[in-house]
């Protein structure tokens, strides 16, 4: 679940890449794995900085001087095509045509026959294994048909609306053409989230306007008036206009039901839902399914603790629905990342314990209730329901505001092998002795759509596939989930990860100055 934005400022002598940078931190918990900025500057040139790690390893303040521009692209990745190699950051650059820059957040499920067609047909090379750099050059050849020696509006509609046609999968996209402007597309389902703002440029008459993953950074740099680009639709912004139209019609709205469970920050608001009400709606229905499973008799919980960070919302709630303390037993380490998104299971178990650390004084000889938004591999909540038990707790219940996660992500989390995680074929009771819980509690799929949807009720279908494996682009058969797993189940993924040779690609200052 990556992180983009994109920013073209008013003044064209006024730098764009310290928003990016602040842009790129604020998305921090969509992706760890690598950040990179291209900027624009004077007379079209694109200066670029990107590698492999955390926004503030990845640039320093030398590095950010050099990004001369008043517009740019940032993105901040988690890998779920490829490798986590250095080759594979983003932005994405071709040359031609025009001089493109790239960045998506998704995942494609046809990446192998574009990967064909763009080779056979369309003579381009790929340099990655990235699907994004496909998504790139799938749009720089449907540009390059218009033939024109300047292109306008209209020939990127086209050409968004051409790739829409050939490209399936889940993508919320930013691009930058260079000394032309800055595009946000998202897939005809609008599965992937990006919305844009604008500003009131300070140097100069007019507005600076900015796309990003989530609201929560427009919020933070000041930019007002969001809209969430929609399903199908493109959005072009150059210094003279800003241009919307919704280029797939008829087909089904379904925006990942996942980012209000976990990836999105609290404060964002996504498709006009707060994540942040989504999540205290999710604490509230669990509650229901909690009284559910002791029939009644709650009387067995002593206190309710949440898996930090992003179950504290929820937790809260459940607390206060059944009237039961909410204590914080467990620490969190401020300096260690979220441990789903890092890349193998050795490294995911690794840092929950450096992570989570569990205080005595709420666990001993007490019965708890932990409570976590989602279990998918169960490297979180094995962890901790030991050191609970560690701590002296008595018995030890786990509950999930998500339910089971039985079916692989295709849409940009990774979460490729059904064999990974735990809740494939196995039964609640099964899940719980595996995790070493005295009972697990999941929220059903009807409780947590209603949560999200309740804020939003013209949203009538969530992607879902994680809980259901119903896809909504279609192309997910039993074949391609085979496929899939082969391609990047965790120990393939971790001989992938060997190679992080440089890339081929814009004069990167990363380079200059890390070396
Ligand atoms: O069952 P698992 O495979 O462990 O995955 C689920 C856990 O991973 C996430 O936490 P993470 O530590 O990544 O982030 P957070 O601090 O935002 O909760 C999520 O919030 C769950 O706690
Ligand atoms: N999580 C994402 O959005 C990943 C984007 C893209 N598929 C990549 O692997 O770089
Ligand atoms: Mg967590």
């Amino acid at each position: 679940m990556c992180g983009i934005t994109a920013l073209l400022m008013a003044d064209p002598n006024a730098m764009a890449v310290p928003d990016l940078f602040e842009a790129l931190g604020i998305l921090q918990h969509r992706g760890q794995d690598a950040a990179g900025i291209v900027t624009c500057g004077q007379r079209g040139r694109l200066y670029q900085c990107k590698g492999n790690g955390m926004v503030r390893d990845v640039f320093d303040g030398k590095q950010l001087a050099n990004l001369v521009g008043s517009l740019g692209v940032g993105h901040v990745r988690y890998p779920t095509a490829g490798s986590s190699s250095m080759s594979e950051a983003q932005p994405f650059y071709v040359n031609s045509p025009y001089g493109l820059v790239f960045a998506h957040n998704g995942n494609l499920i046809n990446a192998a026959d574009l990967r064909h067609d763009l080779d056979a047909r369309a003579h381009r090379h790929i340099n990655t294994e990235s699907d994004s750099e496909l998504l790139l050059n799938v749009l720089a050849d449907n540009l390059q048909q218009t033939g024109k020696f300047r292109i306008n509006e209209e020939d990127i509609f086209k050409a968004i609306k051409d790739l829409y046609a050939s490209c399936k999968g889940g993508y919320a996209c930013v691009a930058m053409i260079a000394g032309f402007g800055i595009i946000g597309f998202r897939d005809p389902n609008g599965i992937r989230p990006i919305i844009y703002g604008r500003r009131k440029s300070e140097t100069a008459e007019g507005f600076d306007y900015m796309f990003a993953s989530e609201s929560v950074v427009l919020d933070a740099l000041g930019f007002t008036d969001h809209v969430d680009v929609g399903p199908g639709e493109a959005v072009i912004i150059t210094r003279d206009s800003v241009t919307r139209r919704t280029l797939v019609q008829d087909v089904t709205f379904s925006p990942c039901l996942f980012e209000y469970v976990y990836f999105a920050r609290q404060d964002s608001i996504i498709d006009g839902i707060s994540v942040y009400k989504s999540r205290l709606a999710m604490g509230e229905a669990l509650a229901e399914q909690v009284k559910t499973f002791f029939n009644g008799n709650i009387n067995d919980i002593d206190v309710i603790i949440p898996v930090p960070d992003t179950a504290r919302a929820a937790a809260i709630q459940t607390s206060q629905a059944l009237n039961i303390p909410y204590r914080e037993g467990f620490n969190k380490n401020r300096y260690v990342g979220r441990t789903f998104i890092m890349p193998g299971q050795q490294t995911r178990r690794k840092n929950v314990r450096r992570k989570l650390n569990a205080m005595a004084l709420e666990f001993h000889d007490k019965n708890v209730l932990l409570v976590d938004d989602s279990i998918v591999r169960g490297t979180t909540s094995k962890e901790i329901i030991q050191m609970a038990r560690d701590a002296g707790a008595k018995k030890v219940y786990f509950a999930s505001c998500a339910p089971a996660i039985r079916y692989p992500n295709v849409y940009g989390i990774d979460m490729p092998s059904r064999f990974e995680l735990v809740a494939y074929s196995r039964s609640d009771e099964e899940i719980a002795e595996e995790i070493g819980a005295d009972g697990v509690i999941y929220l059903g799929l009807p409780e947590l759509i209603h949560s999200v949807q309740k804020f939003r009720p013209s949203i009538e279908v969530f992607d879902t596939s994680v809980f259901d494996g119903s896809y909504i682009t279609g192309g997910v058969d039993e074949n391609y989930m085979r496929h899939l797993e082969d391609l990047r189940n965790d120990s393939v993924k971790s001989r992938n990860d060997v190679d992080s040779s440089e890339t081929l690609g814009l004069h990167n200052h990363y380079y200059d100055f890390a070396k």
